[in-house]
Formats: C-alpha cells, sequence, structure tokens
C-alpha cells in the first residue's frame, strides 16, 4: 500500500542519557541533526518524572532550534507537560486511543507492531505511525519477541498505508534494505549515539535513505 504523506521524516534518533556513551545528549543530539537527523525521540527507561521532564526540556530548546520535532517515549504525563510534538507507545503501554482522549490538541502517536496479527486493531487504528519492532534483534532493547527483517517490512508494507518506521539494530549495512522494502524512516539508538561522529553518521545514513528512495 501507498504510504500516506503525514510523516515525511526519514532518519529519526532515538536518544537517552545512557546510550550517549558518557557524552552529553544534547551535544550527540545536535551533532544529529546537524548531520540530517529528522525527528528524535528521548527515551529514557530509567528516570523518575520529574528528571524525565527536566532532560526532555533540555532536549526540546535544541530540537526547536532547528524545528525538528520531539517525542517522548511512554510517558504521556511528560509528553503533555512538555507540549512534545508526540509520543511513542508500544503493546505494553498506555493504549493509543485513551492517548488521544487525554492528550487532544493534535499530538502524533507512535506505536510498535512485534507481531503480525497486531497490525489489526482498534489501538493500531488509532495510531499516526508504526514502529516496525524490532527489524533486526538489538542489545539496546532485548525484551522483544521476533524479528521482522526486511521480508517482514515487505509484508506490512502490503498491509497498510501507515507510515512504516524500521527499528531495531538499524544502520548503514542495512538502512537502503529496509527503505527499498517499504519502510519510511529508519530509527536508530546505537548507529548515531556510539558513533564516534554522530553528525558524520547521520550524514552517512541520510545519504544511504535519500539514494534508496
Ligand atoms: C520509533 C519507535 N519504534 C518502536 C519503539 C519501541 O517502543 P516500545 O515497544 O514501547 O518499547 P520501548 O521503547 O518503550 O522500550 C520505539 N521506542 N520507537
Ligand atoms: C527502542 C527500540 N525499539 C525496538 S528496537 C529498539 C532499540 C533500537 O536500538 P539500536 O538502534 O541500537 O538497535
Ligand atoms: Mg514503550
Amino acid at each position: 500500500m501507498k504510504p500516506d504523506l503525514l510523516f515525511p521524516y526519514r532518519l529519526y534518533l532515538v536518544i537517552s542519557e545512557a546510550d550517549c556513551q558518557g557524552r552529553d545528549p544534547l551535544w550527540v543530539a545536535e551533532q544529529a541533526i546537524l548531520g540530517g537527523v529528522d525527528i528524535v525521540q528521548l527515551r529514557e527507561k530509567q528516570l523518575d518524572t520529574d528528571a524525565f521532564l527536566l532532560n526532555a526540556a533540555r532536549l526540546k530548546a535544541v530540537t526547536d532550534r532547528y524545528g525538528v520535532p520531539l517525542v517522548i517515549n511512554d510517558n504521556l504525563a511528560v509528553a503533555v507537560q512538555l507540549g512534545a510534538w508526540g509520543i511513542h507507545v508500544g503493546q505494553r503501554d498506555l493504549p493509543p486511543s485513551l492517548i488521544r482522549k487525554v492528550w487532544t490538541d493534535g499530538c502524533s502517536v507512535g506505536y510498535s507492531i512485534e507481531q503480525p496479527e497486531q497490525l489489526y486493531s482498534k489501538e493500531t487504528e488509532a495510531s499516526d505511525y508504526l514502529g516496525i519492532s524490532p527489524v533486526f534483534s538489538t542489545a539496546t532493547k532485548t525484551d522483544t519477541i521476533i524479528e521482522w527483517g526486511t521480508d517482514g517490512i515487505r509484508q506490512i508494507r502490503q498491509r497498510t498505508s501507515k507510515p512504516l518506521i524500521a527499528i531495531g539494530r538499524m544502520d548503514r549495512t542495512n538502512a537502503a534494505d529496509a527503505i527499498r522494502a517499504g519502510a519510511d524512516c529508519i530509527a536508530v539508538v546505537s548507529a548515531i549515539c556510539s558513533a564516534d561522529s554522530p553528525r558524520d553518521a547521520a550524514a552517512e545514513l541520510k545519504e544511504l535513505i535519500n539514494n534508496a528512495l
């Protein structure tokens, strides 16, 4: 199915302090944006809401400077208080339909698809874009169920027009294949947060994505 055009972003950085190898996440995020990242998600799994909100506000000052949307992982209170662009949730988080009832002023809701049958549900319908989670198993997130692989991307593409985000061990070796298989966007943690130069890593990924479109 042809994807709709509500999600024009191609390179998606998912970032947390813990993933930045002791470097300042604000520096990593800014370098990544300068390299070509189009959208940023703050994914802090260890912080309480107050600390998450503080880090999110600092990051939003950076993303706002470049006009880049900021997505909050899991925590609706942080997303609403911050006035984030959107929230990303998974199968074991607050459901998208409930988020829409609470956060009524046009937020974007991303939703993870971990198994084929999850593509057809009220919650998938209620979401704006889907994270194909994970395309390849990854040490960054170990509580996953299957690996979709590029064939999985192809199959989901045939079944939905929602924008598709490929996530899970995506890097310079597989980003183009994922786009050719039908992903609209590549999301990464390690490929940028662990790179010696987050800016160069983002620029290389962006070029590979653009050439594969
Ligand atoms: C873009 C994107 N896709 C998938 C995920 C995974 O979300 P979830 O399944 O809720 O897992 P956690 O990130 O909360 O561990 C994501 N964060 N972003
Ligand atoms: C948040 C998330 N959701 C599915 S895989 C993943 C982690 C991706 O990290 P990496 O890009 O380092 O494999
Ligand atoms: Mg989650």
